[in-house]
């Protein structure tokens, strides 16, 4: 494969090798058959001699053409071939100065990029605006005002910044923060969680000792507060229903101190095996990993009545997401919608029969559609009046999390600079 780092650039330009491995990386992803992540993974492990520079140049790119992909097919034509977007996006979503496509781009290219940096989109259509596709700023429409949509879009087109979760096993947060000082990595106290810390860049953390220790762990400052509205405590019996690779769980876990019982059931072995190292690496005994069938199988049933407290982090289109995933928008479908809610439906009343009386149930999800949310909240509750909804705010409060969220939590991006999360808490009635 090419070598990307051996063609002389330009200053603040990239070499040929590496413009046309993100021509490449573009290609594979704008097919859509697999989420954009994996393809990049895919490219990366293949083109070994990529380095973090590198990588971070085509993800980069990757990623501003997939927030941009109507804005950038206005500007550059519908038929515009990948290479041909790749170069309207560094022209205009990075602003390239001419000189840096010389030794990238032929003579014709460079005039057709010279045209296209003066080139106007001309009259846009709301969805055009806010680049995402027809369907989906037609069901935000009827969710907010254009205005709302807009500034929502602007958050969610925008790259997502870097949060850790520190391992309050393992250290304090102020430690961590005093470390990363030491060693000039930029970083400061999350504005949100207790538990966080947000990086000023993207360094690469997997060799850091704190990280080897499991000092901390990458989530989301948002995704932190779910956690905290589960708000688990030491010797507790508590599910996480669908942990996947265990984001959520190795923070549940911490919070119980590594005591009581944890249950970590999903139905993918695949994300469950990533689980288990991170359990080791954080030091938790507590989580009891659990591959499951589907939401009913005999092994939920057996908790029946027995659980402290349930989280549902739900499989959702994952719409909140969009900084990191911005594939997705372009993914998703009504029909992925609709067979969404029904499952996320099933899955929160088989769960829901694990809570024991006066336990905690906590519906989460990381879309920002309502018909995932309270649509399937609302039918929820309506259908078990033995479940009473509780305030978001006010357990988040309780904790030192001052949000004005109201009893439903709704994260969004252009607000509280997090992913879009959304999260519900209800309590069996007739606890003691
Ligand atoms: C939003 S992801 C979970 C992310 C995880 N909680 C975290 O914090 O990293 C949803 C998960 O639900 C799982 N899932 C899908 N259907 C399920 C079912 N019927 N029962 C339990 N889990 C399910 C998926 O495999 C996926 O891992």
């Amino acid at each position: 494969m090419n070598r990307p780092t051996k063609t002389k650039a330009p200053e603040g330009a990239v070499s040929r090798p590496l413009f046309i491995h993100a021509t490449q990386a573009l290609g594979a992803v704008l097919a859509f058959d697999h989420p954009a992540d994996a393809v990049l993974s895919r490219h990366f492990r293949d083109n070994r001699e990529l380095g973090h520079r590198d990588r971070g140049f085509i993800a980069e790119s990757v990623y501003g053409v997939l927030r941009r992909l109507r804005w950038l097919r206005r500007l550059a034509g519908d038929e515009a071939t990948p290479r041909m977007l790749l170069l309207a996006w560094l022209a205009r979503g990075e602003g390239w100065p001419m000189r840096n496509f010389e030794g990238l781009a032929s003579a014709t290219e460079r005039d057709w990029v010279a045209t296209l940096k003066a080139a106007e989109a001309g009259a846009m259509s709301l969805a055009e605006r806010a680049d995402l596709p027809d369907w989906l700023t037609e069901r935000l429409l009827a969710q907010m005002s254009e205005d709302e949509l807009l500034a929502l879009a602007h958050g969610l087109n925008r790259p997502a910044p870097l949060d850790l979760r520190v391992n309050q096993l393992k250290a304090e947060r102020d430690a961590v923060l005093a470390r990363f000082q030491a060693d000039g990595i930029g970083a400061s106290a999350g504005r949100l969680s207790p538990q966080a810390i947000r990086l000023a860049g993207k360094p690469a953390l997997q060799k850091h000792p704190l990280f080897v220790d499991g000092s901390f762990e990458v989530q989301d400052e948002g995704s932190q507060l779910l956690g905290l509205l589960v708000q688990p405590r030491r010797g507790e019996l508590v599910v996480d229903f669908c942990a996947g690779a265990g984001g959520k769980t190795l923070q549940l876990g911490a919070m119980m101190r590594s005591s009581g019982r944890l249950y970590a059931f999903d139905v993918s072995d695949k994300r469950l095996a990533k689980l288990k190292p991170r359990m080791a690496r954080a030091g938790l005994s507590n989580v009891h990993p659990v591959l499951i069938a589907h939401e009913n199988d005999a092994k939920v049933k057996r908790l029946a009545g027995k659980a402290d407290r349930v989280l549902v982090d739900a499989p959702c289109t994952g719409l909140g997401t969009l900084r990191r995933n911005p594939d997705l928008k372009w993914r998703q479908s009504p029909a992925a919608v609709a067979e969404m809610t029904a499952k996320q439906g099933a899955i929160l009343a088989a769960a829901a029969r694990l809570v024991r009386p006066g336990g905690r149930l906590v519906y989460a999800t990381c879309s920002l559609l309502a018909e995932e949310n309270d649509g399937v909240v609302d039918a929820f509750l309506a259908a078990h009046p033995e479940f009473r909804a509780c305030s978001a705010q006010d357990i988040l409060s309780r904790q030192g999390v001052a949000l004005d969220t109201g009893e439903r939590l709704r994260l969004l991006p252009q607000i509280h600079d997090t992913d879009g999360f959304y999260a519900a808490v209800m309590e069996r009635t007739g606890g003691a």
